[in-house]
């Protein structure tokens, strides 16, 4: 089986263009494998380009390197965007429509070789985070929560898939190998979540370490950094267009103000092609 390695700001995927099955040819399981960096591929993610469905071109479907299959993921359908043109040759589109169990999200590639992605809207009651953090129909904005002897002031934000918040003074002196794990397994969130670290260096720049959820400390997260925009908007810390600086590289990241969606511009690469030579489970 064929597979491309791409990666957004470091946040690197293993693509699979499943587009002639509606089921990925590959487990949860066997994606695990091939994320091991030792004993296979090595990456974050393996993402399926696979049929349209609903009037979408196509639909996208992740399992992380865990095993476990998030709702969506802001650098991998950067990746997906470059991978599907680079599938349909020269007269490829630049917008695509994009299923997703995040709902439907468009990559549109620019000229510039960065890809601009509308990730709809951010989801903030309790309830779709989802987190017991608050009343269902609550937001959790700047609520105090008890980790490793230490009160943190979170604020949780879907982008489809979970996020928890925390504003830091330094977000390089965060021992994510330690704390991480703790709010992601933490019981306010039955279905674990993201958690990004915001050190705020100006209202429109912040500087975003994350732990994933299912993934680990990664060096880019790009649903990390639109949520993380979002919660420094509703905490009065950031601008509603902020820069956002990850141990990979820089995301543009807009929430508008007129549609109340949240848009996402940077890079996505293609490092190499290859072939599986064999895969058990
Ligand atoms: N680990 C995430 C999915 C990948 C998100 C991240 N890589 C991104 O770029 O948005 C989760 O389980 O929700």
């Amino acid at each position: 089986m064929e597979f491309t390695k791409y990666h957004g700001l470091g946040n690197d995927f293993i693509l699979i263009d499943n587009r002639d099955d509606p089921e990925p040819r590959i487990t949860s399981d066997q994606a695990l494998q091939l994320c091991d960096r030792n004993f296979g591929i090595g990456a974050d993610g393996v993402i399926f380009a696979l049929p349209g469905q609903e009037g979408t071109d196509y639909t996208m479907r992740i399992f992380n390197s865990d095993g476990s299959e998030p709702e969506m993921c802001g650098n991998g359908i950067r990746c997906l965007g470059k991978f599907l043109a680079d599938l349909e040759g020269d007269n490829h589109k630049t917008h695509y429509r994009i299923h997703t169990l995040a709902g439907v999200i468009i990559p549109e590639l620019k000229g510039d070789g960065k890809v601009r992605v509308d990730m709809g809207m951010p989801q903030l009651s309790a309830a779709q985070i989802p987190t017991v953090l608050a009343e269902a129909d609550q937001k959790v904005i700047n609520t105090p929560i008890e980790i490793a002897d230490k009160l943190w002031e979170v604020t949780c934000v879907s982008m489809g898939n979970p996020h928890c918040i925390t504003f830091v003074d330094d977000a390089d002196a965060i021992p994510l190998e330690t704390i991480g794990p703790l709010f992601e397994h933490h019981s306010v969130f039955p279905q674990r979540t993201n958690t990004e670290f915001i050190q705020v260096v100006r209202p429109d720049y912040i500087k975003m370490r994350v732990w994933e959820r299912g993934a680990g400390a990664t060096l880019a997260c790009g649903t990390g950094a639109c949520a993380s925009v979002v919660a420094g908007v509703l905490t009065n810390k950031s601008d509603r267009i902020c820069t956002v600086e990850l141990p990979g590289g820089c995301l543009d990241i807009e929430w508008s103000e007129t549609d109340q969606r949240v848009y996402m511009t940077g890079p996505a690469e293609q490092v190499f092609t290859g072939k599986l030579s064999q895969i058990s489970g």
